[in-house]
């Protein structure tokens, strides 16, 4: 069944996001960039406010270097989000990150919907040793429907499943969007702005907008054990 990741700022957040039914927790400042990163203290008290109840990631920023990213994989989250190149220099960036993390932490690829993507570098996070894949937007606002197809996110989702990766898509979803995603049974669907206080990813979480995806999650997995 596809999971949902809500993106958190802050302890008391993580904590509302899972009584809520967040499935995955996700670390991350909104206002600092696509894949702001909080600082490690902040990233601790999140995993311990989770405690153990689900997973945790934390983002590592939309440019980090190998420190930045091991610093996070230190607090004792369960997987670190890093952005995605393209060409040979994402591939060497992916395979950098795989050598130096990949035995420490559960590193997870993040392409940008909106920047071409180059799904080649699926099976090149696979080779290096990543545990998954997530598309996502860099620009807010327009969501990942509105960067790309549904086909060509049928194409990640597919690639991702062929490496045996969790893959998980993103990018200003909305609750509407879940009947549109979950067909093409990605792991995750990650949501920051689609559950904050007027949809604005920058303002404070809504449990209300949390519990409305989980359960829009939940009645779409029940469909489908039905065969409707
Ligand atoms: O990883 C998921 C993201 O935080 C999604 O953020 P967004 O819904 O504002 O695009």
């Amino acid at each position: 069944m596809t999971a949902l990741l809500v993106s958190v700022t802050s302890a008391a957040e993580a904590a509302a996001a899972v009584e809520a039914g967040a499935k995955v927790i996700d670390a991350k400042d909104p206002t600092a960039g696509a894949l702001g990163a909080l600082p490690p203290d902040t990233v601790r008290a999140i995993v311990a406010a989770v405690a153990g109840r689900v997973p945790v990631s934390a983002a590592a920023g939309d440019a980090p270097d190998v420190d930045a990213a091991a610093a996070l994989a230190d607090t004792g989250a369960d997987y670190v989000k890093v952005p995605v190149g393209r060409g040979e220099a994402g591939a060497a960036a992916l395979s950098a990150f795989g050598a130096a993390l990949g035995a420490r932490t559960k590193l997870v690829a993040v392409f940008a919907a909106d920047r071409e993507p180059d799904l080649d570098l699926v099976d090149t996070a696979a080779a290096a040793g990543f545990a998954g894949v997530m598309l996502d937007t860099v620009e807010k606002g327009a969501g990942l429907l509105d960067a790309t197809d549904l086909a060509e996110v049928a194409r990640f989702v597919a690639a991702g499943h062929r490496n045996k990766l969790l893959v998980g898509l993103a990018g200003s979803l909305r609750v509407v969007d879940v009947g549109t995603l979950l067909p093409l049974q990605p792991d995750l669907v990650g949501f920051r702005g689609g559950v904050c206080v007027d949809g604005d990813r920058r303002k404070a979480l809504d449990p209300a907008r949390v519990r409305a995806v989980a359960t829009a999650i939940a009645v779409h997995a029940a469909r489908r054990l039905a065969g409707a």
